[in-house]
């Protein structure tokens, strides 16, 4: 039926700068699409260089680079008789765009710059792109001479158009941000009589944020009719964030399909075949949307000879489902994790495990990590059992119909190294829970007491200077209490890098033949104390990788309790029931709590967790921001149950701390990006880092405020 369009779309795990690998992957999915019988593969933004290059854009090889990988797409015959829609930089008049380039049969249709640029949280796309302001025109541009090369095509168009097939089926461009702007081109593309748009998108996970996407993408066919095609590209691609799939196809306001959010798939391709004579119908049957039509101003049309007729039997509606938060901190992490250790090429991850929630939900995202790498197998991808047998340099192989060469516990054993490092400050309760976690999941783990390293420290501090610190509770005062604390959290990260690099050498070292590689560090402060600062600077905060550092520890409590059902680990209960303690000052002062902890967290820090969280969500969420005084009002009608004082006080006491601290941010380990409150000080959050922390004009406003409501 030549009414029947079958498009297809794609999320391709591309990694900057990998121009093989990216050509490789966006062949493949070429080739998928057509195997699917789609005249039009979709695919994401900058996916031959790879999203995220950031300053790498400024050399000229990226530019070079690319060009080559799309004259290797446009002369290859098999990439024939399809509409492919990549996405690289190219210079125009000197200038670099962000551009969606249109290629069939071997020539070039279109190349179609970005036309509003994203910039806000962790995009910079002004600092490397221009953006195109001629949003109706198409001007001229002469093809380098690889390009000439090929078939003897000069020059091709430059700009905002539409294409339109032989058999009258208009198509027009959308890019990521596009999308996301109160007055999106498909507005006018739609009401021009565009039937399908073709978003090329390169967008980060964040929780809840897929519910966006897809909200954006059906109301723009609710409102306009049509076809939406969207492509977002999926995993890590070398920075923090996580690009999380999802490439869907929508058509008159009901989604088609989707793809999953967090795969290990390098490759993924959808299609949906579509009736376009559903879309004339309904546009027609709005006489208000042929109003608007009338008076549009049209985009030029740019004629192919190309008919996309399908035979492929018409698809329909899907019902959309969302993951939950806690489902998407088990999965999104997880995923960007495998993604970091395969390609750099690491042995496995070394955790220092304290038998608190922060440390216990990092476990138990590897863990995760494991259970996803076991379902890839059992699935038979080829490319992940590569990837574990090149980590683990082992020789499984499928076999069998429904058995999987290495289980996740398995997996997670030669993968995950726990230590428990205690001290003589250390309780047998964080000892024994951090044991039993490992054991559920099978970790490689260890249990360390280190205080004869500590002794020798202070030892040669004593040696140089003639004196002892002493804790607090033995009559010290606040800087040498600090200072015995912050010295055996200091030492942990400097005893973890030391296992990390030979723990596998000790374990394999009797096999002659085996070749083991050192272990990535893994971190685990969590987003609240990041933001007060309660953590010491260079201690196990300074890891190699943090998957939980944008999170908030009530949404790890969240996930710890959604871990707790999804793998049925029964030791969960009691990290959830215990008191969050950091377990570095002695217990010995109390005859009667001898060797139970009593060094709290939420007491030294002079606030909840729970109270942290809203701090940092009201400081810093999503497009909202605060400082002291609107956090106050905020505050005053959210917590209207204490009094105006307290509320005062609070606000003051966290502003203080978080302006002191500030300065850890800048050396915080590189994290996951979770959440629009993370306070990553070197791609995300820009702040400056020396405060006057007396804040006095902004508090006295609050003083004010607190006198006059009196
Ligand atoms: N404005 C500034 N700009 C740049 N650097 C600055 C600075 N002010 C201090 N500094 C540096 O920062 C250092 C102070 O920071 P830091 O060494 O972190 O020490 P500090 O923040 O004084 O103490 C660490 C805090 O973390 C708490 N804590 C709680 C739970 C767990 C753990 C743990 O580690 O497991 C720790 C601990 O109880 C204590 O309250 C100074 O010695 C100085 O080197
Ligand atoms: N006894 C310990 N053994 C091993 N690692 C530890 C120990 N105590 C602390 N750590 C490491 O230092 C990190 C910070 O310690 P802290 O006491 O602040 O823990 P936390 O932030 O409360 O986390 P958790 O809830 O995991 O205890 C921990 O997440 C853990 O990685
Ligand atoms: N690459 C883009 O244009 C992404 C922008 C968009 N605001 C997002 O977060 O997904």
């Amino acid at each position: 039926m030549d009414s029947l369009v079958t498009i297809a779309t794609c999320s391709l795990n591309q990694w900057a700068l990998d121009f093989t690998g990216n050509y490789q992957r966006i062949k493949a999915s070429i080739l998928q699409a057509k195997a699917q019988n789609a005249k039009i593969r979709l695919g994401s933004e900058l996916e031959i260089p790879g999203y995220s290059c950031q300053d790498h854009f400024f050399e000229h090889d990226t530019v070079y680079h690319s060009w080559q990988v799309l004259a290797k797409l446009l002369s290859d015959p098999e990439l024939f008789g399809i509409l492919v829609v990549t996405g690289m930089p190219v210079l125009f008049k000197g200038h670099r765009y962000n551009c969606s380039v249109l290629f069939l049969d071997g020539k070039v249709l279109l190349i179609r710059p970005k036309l509003w640029l994203a910039s806000d949280g962790n995009y910079r796309e002004y600092r490397y792109f221009t953006k195109f302001e001629l949003t109706s025109l198409t001007v001229n541009f002469l093809l380098p001479t690889n390009i000439q090369a090929i078939n003897g095509q000069k020059s091709t168009s430059f700009g905002h158009a539409l294409l339109e097939s032989s058999n009258g089926v208009v198509i027009g461009v959308e890019m990521c941000e596009e999308l996301f702007v109160p007055y999106s081109p498909h507005i006018q593309m739609s009401l021009d009589g565009c039937d399908i748009i073709l978003n090329s998108s390169a967008s980060h996970h964040e929780l809840r944020k897929l519910y966006k996407r897809v909200s954006l993408i059906k109301s723009a066919t609710s409102k306009c009719g049509g076809v939406y095609v969207y492509s977002n590209l999926h995993g890590c691609d070398g920075d923090r964030l996580y690009f999380d799939g999802s490439s869907m196809i929508a058509c008159n306001g009901a989604l088609f399909a989707i793809s999953p959010q967090f795969s290990l798939e390098d490759v993924i391709t959808i299609s949906a075949t579509i009736d376009i004579n559903s879309i004339r119908s309904y546009r027609s049957s709005i006489p208000s949307i042929g109003s608007q039509s009338s008076i549009v101003k049209s985009l030029t049309r740019i004629p192919t000879d190309f008919c996309f007729d399908s035979q492929n039997p018409p698809s329909y509606p899907i019902r959309e489902t969302y993951l939950s938060p806690e489902q998407e901190i088990s999965l999104g992490p997880a995923c960007w994790l495998w993604d970091y250790l395969r390609r750099s090429k690491q042995g496995g991850f070394f955790l220092p495990i304290s038998g608190g929630i922060d440390s216990c939900s990092v476990a138990l995202i590897v863990y995760s990590m494991c259970v996803q790498v076991e379902k890839a197998l059992l699935a038979k991808n080829k490319a992940v059992l590569d990837d574990v047998n090149e980590i683990l340099d082992t020789n499984y192989s499928f076999s069998g119909e429904s058995c999987t060469p290495i289980t996740a516990k398995d997996l997670c054993n030669k993968l995950l190294y726990t230590c428990y490092m205690g001290t003589e400050n250390s309780s047998n309760e964080t000892k024994t829970r951090a044991a039993s976690l490992s054991s559920d999941i099978n970790s490689y783990h260890s249990s360390i007491v280190f205080d004869a390293v500590i002794a020798a420290v202070l030892m040669v501090f004593s040696m140089l200077t003639g004196k002892s610190p002493k804790y607090g509770v033995d009559g010290g005062s606040r800087q040498e209490n600090l200072a015995l604390q912050n010295i055996q959290a200091r030492l942990r990260m400097v005893l973890s890098y030391l296992f990390a690099s030979l723990l596998p050498w000790t374990r394999y070292v009797s096999d002659k033949k085996k070749r083991y590689r050192s272990l990535l560090v893994l971190g685990s402060s969590n987003a609240d104390e990041a933001l007060r600062g309660y953590f010491t600077k260079y201690d196990c905060s300074s890891a190699d990788l943090n998957p939980i550092g944008s999170i908030s520890k009530t949404d790890l409590r969240s996930f710890v309790g959604f871990s707790q059902q999804e793998f049925q680990f029964n030791i969960l209960s009691q990290f959830l029931d215990a008191v969050p303690s950091a377990e570095l000052i002695p217990t010995r002062t109390n005859s009667e709590t001898k060797g139970i902890a009593v060094q709290s967290d939420e007491q030294e820090m002079g606030l909840t967790y729970e109270q942290l969280e809203v701090f940092g969500k009201y400081r810093k969420s999503s497009k909202f921001y605060s400082g002291p005084l609107s956090m106050y009002n905020k505050l005053v009608i959210r917590w209207s149950h204490l009094p105006k004082q307290e509320v005062a006080r609070l606000v003051k006491h966290f502003f203080f701390y978080y302006a002191i601290n500030r300065h850890k941010m800048t050396t915080l380990t590189p994290s996951y990006h979770a959440e629009s409150y993370s306070p990553d000080d070197n791609r995300f959050d820009h702040r400056p880092f020396l405060y006057n922390a007396d804040y006095s004009w902004q508090f006295e406003e609050i003083d004010k405020l607190v006198a006059s409501n009196e």
